[in-house]
């Protein structure tokens, strides 16, 4: 809700625009605008690889449930990817790990891509305790979420701690690495694809640092400028290729 209709729009086209040398064919890129302008950004993006995501999704297909949006009819609109229990979701509006599993029950049933997101409430200031505090809060996020879907289920696990959403700086590099690098062993052996992204604060600089534990970023306020996007992307496609 940072954008208007004209604006999210505007920004569609201006993404779709950027130089062809922007991104390679090795990374892949979402943008995930509100549900009222998902099905004009869908067409606007029609000709491009880039995949168009929801920001939630309800957990039924059809039924009496007024005011929530079907994930079959995200399906429909042109959204390949639904974005799952933010942490705005959690916090402001009531969701659970069980609502969240559910959602992405639901998106995969519909070929959508469950895009989740997890992360821990608050930062312990010693480091190794807040690597174990995190794992720990975060585990019963991800468990759910795997049973939910089926094991054949391309998921992509969002990892934004809580307290680095909206914050100067994204979160310590090592803390992300050290996490990030347990929670991925829960999804070892699915048939599905598990990427995991960083999200929180991230920008310039925060992809190489991680690179090696994190498949991408989930970018929030710094992507609302094009030439950043754009900047973040070529970092990405030089890390990435070494
Ligand atoms: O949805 C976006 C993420 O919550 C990160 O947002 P941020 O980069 O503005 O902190």
């Amino acid at each position: 809700m940072y954008f208007d209709l004209p604006t999210t729009l505007s920004y569609v086209r201006g993404v779709l625009q950027l130089d062809g040398d922007a991104w390679n064919s090795r990374i892949d890129l979402f943008i995930i605008p509100d549900f009222v302008s998902l099905a004009e950004c869908g067409r606007i993006l029609e000709p491009s690889s880039i995949m168009l995501g929801a920001q939630d999704t309800f957990s039924e297909d059809k039924g009496a449930y007024t005011g929530e949006v079907s994930p079959l009819v995200l399906r429909q609109a042109g959204a390949t990817i639904v974005e799952i229990g933010h942490a705005e979701r959690r916090a402001m509006f009531g969701e659970t790990d069980e609502t969240v599993a559910n959602k992405a029950g639901a998106a995969a049933r519909n070929g959508l891509v469950p895009l989740v997101c997890i992360g821990e409430k608050t930062h312990h200031s010693v480091a190794s305790a807040a690597v174990g505090a995190a794992i720990q809060e975060c585990t019963p996020q991800v468990a759910s979420v795997l049973a939910a879907v089926p094991d054949d289920t391309d998921i992509i696990l969002a990892y934004e701690p809580v307290w680095a959403i909206g914050a100067k700086e994204p979160a310590d590099a090592d803390h992300v690495v050290n996490v990030t690098t347990e929670l991925r062993k829960l999804a070892a052996g699915r048939k599905g694809t598990t990427r995991i992204v960083y999200g929180g604060s991230a920008g310039p600089g925060t992809f190489a640092k991680i690179a090696d534990s994190v498949d991408g970023l989930f970018l929030g306020r710094f992507a609302h400028d094009i030439h950043n996007l754009k900047a973040v992307i070529q970092e990405v496609g030089r890390a990435s290729s070494v």
